[in-house]
């Protein structure tokens, strides 16, 4: 991860507010006349008290009509602060998940693979979530804290010099250096707290994947141990933030209390030395102690901020992250002529997977790929996809580079069966139709008469309509498998490829798949991974790959 300073990623993360700057400048308006409407109250009800005790002093200033006035102002000034910061704040929110959702576009499949999941569910869910404290409680306090701490700077200082001076002073410790100090104390705590957040939902979700696993070899309570060692280690740190905040408050009432109390001296002693009135005096105090709201918003984000500081770096850095791949576009469409694999070397990290990878794909022809297991067999079909860059010799196809090829017209090119299939909640049909969406009915059920499971679903319920999510976690490894096989039949691709097609039939279905493979390879190509012999039969050449090279 990244470690951007707080002023770089306050910077990124107030940047993105400009095309909204409207909204803020009205949220920071409706919410300095707010506060200003509130501590005017206060400072009204005690010129309206002094001018009742001492009949004919200037402290009286409109009156309780003006009192009511400010009353009703404070509600509308504050709702419509309040509008204008969730506007803000969830227009961002809408924004930034479309930014990152289209990062992870660009980042998968690569960045899913290896990645732990758990912690980009969390990042996708509660780190955007918690950026709305930054959006709507944090830039416009900041600002209205400022024009309110200014403001009334000059009018307490309009009594007297040395009064703006602590008042200033109060503003200043309040809202500046309380919050730094609580900053700098609670430094690292939010992006600890965020990092075991996001292990123990990784945690919590590999535990229920597994959950057979664990059942069966009885590891349960070691699960359910390390579950437990998560949380309390979360549970400490929350702890430890919510013990720091409690100091944070007690800090802040404390100071508030005591510069208050130093005006009320500095204000008696002006008045006994005679440069100061009575009233003037009560007004500067009232006034300070009504003022305090904005400043006191600002030293509680001290802690909170952590939080969301840390959110936004963790989404920032996705937001950043550079792709394997780069989508390609702009380059000429082309059609499939074949493929050819020439020297080709590759290597997720310090170990080499394939290592000098030569091989002709000849169009209209089914080509097998056997080998052991971990032999590079899978990733071959990857670097096919460009889910991966090739970084050493050449992966063409109709005799250009995979890199040089749109990234869309490469998707039409290739249809590819990966060893699991995933389903969506939606219905069968509308599960295939996503290899093929204009599809009608009558290609789905052809297609699904080729991968040997119409007659299957004609059997549940509602047949076609019968949605996946219905069916839970039934449907077994095989459905899956020649569910996925429909939908390469459905996709009109030139290169089909398959990466264990059938490990999960029974010799029955693998024979009628097969059956329906070599008919569709008259006017398509196939790659066929697979371990089993009995699926080679149909190949018209088998190559043997070992250590990432041809054996
Ligand atoms: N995303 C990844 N990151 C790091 N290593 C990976 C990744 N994907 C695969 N590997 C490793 O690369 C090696 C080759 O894997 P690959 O899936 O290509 O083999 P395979 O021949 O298809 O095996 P199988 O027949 O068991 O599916 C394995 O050691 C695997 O652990």
């Amino acid at each position: 991860m990244k470690t951007r300073n707080t002023y770089t990623l306050c910077r990124q993360m107030i940047s993105l507010v400009k095309p909204l700057s409207g909204w803020m400048v009205m949220a920071v308006t409706f919410g300095f006349l707010g506060h200003l409407g509130a501590a005017f109250i206060t400072i009204e009800g005690a010129g309206v008290l002094l001018s009742i005790i001492f009949p004919g002093t200037a402290a009286y200033l409109g009156g309780l009509w003006l009192i009511v006035v400010l009353a009703l102002l404070r509600g509308i000034l504050r709702y419509g602060e309040q509008a204008c910061n969730h506007t803000i704040a969830f227009r961002l929110l809408a924004l930034i998940r479309s930014q990152v959702f289209s990062a992870l576009r660009k980042l998968a499949p690569a960045k899913l693979e290896g990645a732990d999941k758990g912690n980009l569910i969390t990042l996708i869910t509660s780190d955007i979530e918690l950026l709305e404290v930054f959006y709507a409680h944090t830039i416009s306090p900041i600002l209205i804290a400022l024009f309110m701490s200014l403001f009334m700077t000059l009018w307490i200082g309009r009594f007297h010099p040395l009064l703006g001076v602590i008042a200033l002073a109060a503003y200043v410790t309040v809202g500046i250096l309380v919050p730094l100090y609580i900053h700098r104390k609670s430094q690292g705590l939010g992006t600890q707290l965020r990092r075991q957040s996001g292990s123990l939902s990784s945690s919590v979700l590999e535990t229920l994947r597994g959950l057979s696993e664990i059942l069966q070899f009885d590891v349960g309570k070691q699960r359910l141990a390390d579950l437990d060692q998560r949380t309390e280690v979360l549970a400490k740190h929350e702890l430890t933030m919510k013990i720091l905040n409690g100091k944070n408050i007690a800090l802040t009432q404390t100071l508030v209390l005591l510069f208050d109390s130093l005006l009320l001296i500095a204000a008696s002693l002006l008045v006994h030395t005679g440069r100061l009135d009575f009233s003037s005096a009560v007004l500067a105090f009232v006034g300070l102690m009504s003022s305090f709201g904005p400043v006191i918003a600002l030293a509680n984000l001290g802690s909170t901020l952590q939080n969301t500081l840390a959110s936004g770096n963790r989404v920032l850095d996705l937001l950043e992250e550079t792709p394997v791949v780069d989508e390609i576009t702009g380059r000429p469409q082309i059609d499939f002529t074949g493929a050819k694999a020439e020297n080709l070397s590759f290597s997720y990290g310090e170990e080499e997977i394939l290592s000098g990878l030569s091989l002709d794909i000849p169009q209209g022809k089914i080509t097998g790929i056997v080998g052991r297991s971990g032999s590079g067999k899978s990733t071959f079909l990857k670097l096919l996809m460009r889910f991966w860059e090739v970084r050493q010799g050449t992966c063409t196809l109709s005799g250009t580079s995979i890199s040089d090829i749109n990234t869309v017209n490469l998707r039409e090119l290739e249809s590819y069966v990966t060893q699991e299939t995933h389903l969506f909640h939606d219905t069968i049909a509308n599960n295939l139709r996503i290899a093929k969406q204009d599809a009608t009915l009558e290609e789905i059920q052809e297609a699904c008469r080729k991968a040997s499971i119409h007659d299957w679903i004609l059997t549940l319920p509602q047949g076609y309509d019968t949605p996946v999510g219905e069916l839970g976690d039934t449907l077994s490894g095989g459905e899956r498998q020649r569910l996925g096989l429909a939908r390469a039949f459905l996709h009109s691709a030139p290169l089909i490829l398959l990466d264990e097609p059938t490990s999960n039939l029974d010799s029955l279905n693998e024979a009628i798949i097969l059956h329906a493979l070599q008919k569709e390879t008259q006017d398509r190509t196939v790659v066929l991974v697979s371990h089993r012999a009995s699926t080679m039969r149909i190949a018209d050449q088998v190559i043997p790959v070992e250590n990432g090279r041809r054996s």
